[in-house]
């Protein structure tokens, strides 16, 4: 192994657990190895901080000279390299591998910018460093895409019938992802999947569908970068260019500002305070400067139906109506519950129907089972709701009959969908990131999504208040009845719109949805201690109201 190489993949077994998107943040690292390695060249260009912006880039055009590639001087911090690397890795864990891809861009100094990138030394001197923050390297992407480039394994594909705008300045993305997306000017969103999984990913394979179906809630597909795998087979989906959605706005934001109106909301005694920040943000001030009625200062339940408050753990008292307070999201949810089953009849139209019989439905919650073994095994904080949640999947396999299949979403959430000026957009097909891709391309019923929308309003209601620590527990009582008054508003109206636009009635269905449901918060405690375990309590106060009574 070159010495280049060993200071990479040492470099990597420190840097990776330190992403956002590393999805094995839960388990050490027992090796990283180079599987796959391309040197992809700059083009000249005018792209800012582009290789021929920096004075004295001499060397720079002759791009496949590995010194000239990173050896002019000049710019800031230093020279600009005039090709990046794409490499792949392979990352033991343990019994598992998994592949991750990553552009590695080197610089004998890093300007200010780049430093947050920073994966390590080059034992030749100079920095390792990750190159999706360096708009003068992410360009090749953009410029592969639209010339319909090949490198080595790597080929760029543009979507049939488009043209693309070159010579536009790339920026990541700044959204809470598992991915790396770059945006494009104000034209491209390309999303960089960085746990690489065998053959097509569905966000392409789907999005591919509904773009050619004509489907007006999906962003339309632009291009894609794939890798024939090593020995043949079917290429593996590398990145996926969208159109981007340049006036939307994310669903998550638009949720959370409904929610901090309603915690913010007045009530009849004008006291209380809007307390929270978000997991991990140690709280932050009322925005509104005014007390939040039916709240202490310290957000504890200080008045109910006009008296002092003591209310049951399961009331629901008349104040705590979340239709009250301004920016309410209720007509938004109802309408993504139709856009929801508009997707949902595409889907099924481009991919098929087919029906589960009853044993399937039974092995399916043998499944859900064998999840909730698995993560109450490694995440304690679940194991006290285990029983109520078992007796859910208990009862959805004794109840058990045949029911329709299809291609769904399946990791349906307000991060997945964005308002535009002309209605809902979906994202993100991919799936949940850490199943299989078996699992993640299998046909499932579409109230699998409906159930995971449902987790999201959950998350919404309760990401505020969550991250404070400083709450009393009547506080945190106070705010837990307000957030569930939220929840309840918008999984209904939600619900409604789905049904009443001619998806399944999550009504009508009420076992199999409630073992959907909390098979999906399961799922999410695993994720959420892997990934950002200060998020932990999140789903867990929900699956507290969720499993409460329960049994
Ligand atoms: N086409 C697009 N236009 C504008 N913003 C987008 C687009 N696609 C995704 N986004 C934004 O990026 C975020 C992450 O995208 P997503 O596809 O869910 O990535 P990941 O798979 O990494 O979670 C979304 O929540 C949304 O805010
Ligand atoms: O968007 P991804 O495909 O990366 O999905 C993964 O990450 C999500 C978080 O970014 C995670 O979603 C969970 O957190 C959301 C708030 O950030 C919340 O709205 C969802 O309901 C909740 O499941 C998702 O589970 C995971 O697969």
């Amino acid at each position: 192994m070159r010495p280049l190489d060993r200071a990479l993949t040492g470099a990597l077994a420190h840097w990776l657990p330190r992403q956002r998107w590393f999805a094995g943040k839960d388990r050490p690292i027992g090796e990283v190895t180079i599987s796959s390695d391309t040197e992809l060249p700059v083009a000249a260009g005018d792209v800012p901080g582009g290789p021929h912006d920096a004075p004295g880039a001499h060397g720079a055009r002759d791009a496949h000279r590995a010194h000239d590639a990173y050896g002019a001087h000049g710019g800031e911090g230093g020279p600009v390299p005039s090709s990046v690397r794409h490499v792949v890795v392979d990352v033991r864990q343990g019994a598992d591998v998994d592949r991750y891809q990553l552009l590695v861009g080197r610089r004998d100094e890093l300007p200010e910018r780049l430093r947050p990138g920073e994966i390590g030394e080059d034992p030749e001197g100079g920095h390792l460093y990750d190159a999706v923050h360096d708009p003068g390297l992410t360009r090749v992407l953009l410029d592969g895409i639209a010339a319909e480039t090949r490198a080595g394994a790597l080929r760029f594909h543009r979507a049939p019938g488009v043209e693309i705008e070159t010579g536009l300045t790339a920026v990541p993305g700044s959204a809470e992802q598992s991915n790396t997306s770059l945006v494009f000017g104000e034209s491209y969103m390309c999303k960089l999947f960085r746990r690489l999984s065998p053959g097509v990913n569905p966000d392409l394979e789907v999005n591919l569908a509904l773009t050619r179906a004509g489907c007006e809630h999906v962003a339309g597909v632009r291009g894609w970068i794939e890798m024939e795998p090593d020995g043949g087979g079917e290429p593996i989906t590398l990145a996926l260019m969208s159109e981007y959605l340049r006036t939307a706005t994310d669903g998550w934001q638009l949720a959370i500002t409904s929610v901090r109106d309603w915690l913010a909301h007045p009530g009849p005694d004008g006291h209380g305070r809007y307390p929270g920040g978000g997991p991990g943000s140690g709280g932050f001030p009322d925005p509104t400067g005014r007390s939040a009625a039916g709240l202490g200062r310290h957000g504890e339940v200080i008045w109910e139906n006009g008296r002092a408050a003591a209310p049951e753990e399961h009331e629901q008292p008349a104040e705590l109506d979340a239709g009250g307070a301004g920016g309410d999201f209720a007509a938004e949810a109802e309408r993504l519950g139709a856009a929801t089953a508009a997707v949902h009849r595409d889907l099924a139209v481009a991919f098929g129907v087919t029906t589960a019989p009853a044993a399937q439905v039974r092995e399916l919650a043998r499944g859900m089972h064998r999840q909730l073994d698995e993560v109450s095994a490694a995440v304690p904080e679940l194991a006290p709701h285990a029983g109520p949640i078992g007796r859910a999947f208990d009862e959805l396999a004794a109840r058990a009959a045949d029911i329709p299949l299809q291609r769904v979403h399946g990791d349906y959430h307000l991060g997945q969908v964005m308002r535009s000026e002309t209605g809902w957009v979906l994202l993100d097909f991919e799936g949940e990131p850490a199943r299989s891709p078996e699992e993640r391309r299998a046909m499932a019923h579409p109230l699998r999504d409906v159930a995971g929308m449902l987790r999201s309003f959950e998350y919404a209601a309760r990401f505020l208040p969550a991250g404070d620590a400083s709450l009393s527990p009547e506080a945190a009582r106070g705010l837990e009845l307000r957030a569930r008054a939220w929840a309840d508003r918008n999984r209904e109206a939600f619900c409604r719109g789905y049904a009443e636009a001619g998806g399944a009635d999550p009504a009508a269905n009420a076992v199999l949805i409630r073992a959907l449901e909390l098979d999906k918060a399961v799922y999410e405690i695993r994720y959420e201690a892997r990934n950002r375990p200060s998020w932990l309590p999140v789903p867990l106060r929900s699956l507290e109201h969720i499993t409460a009574g329960a049994g």
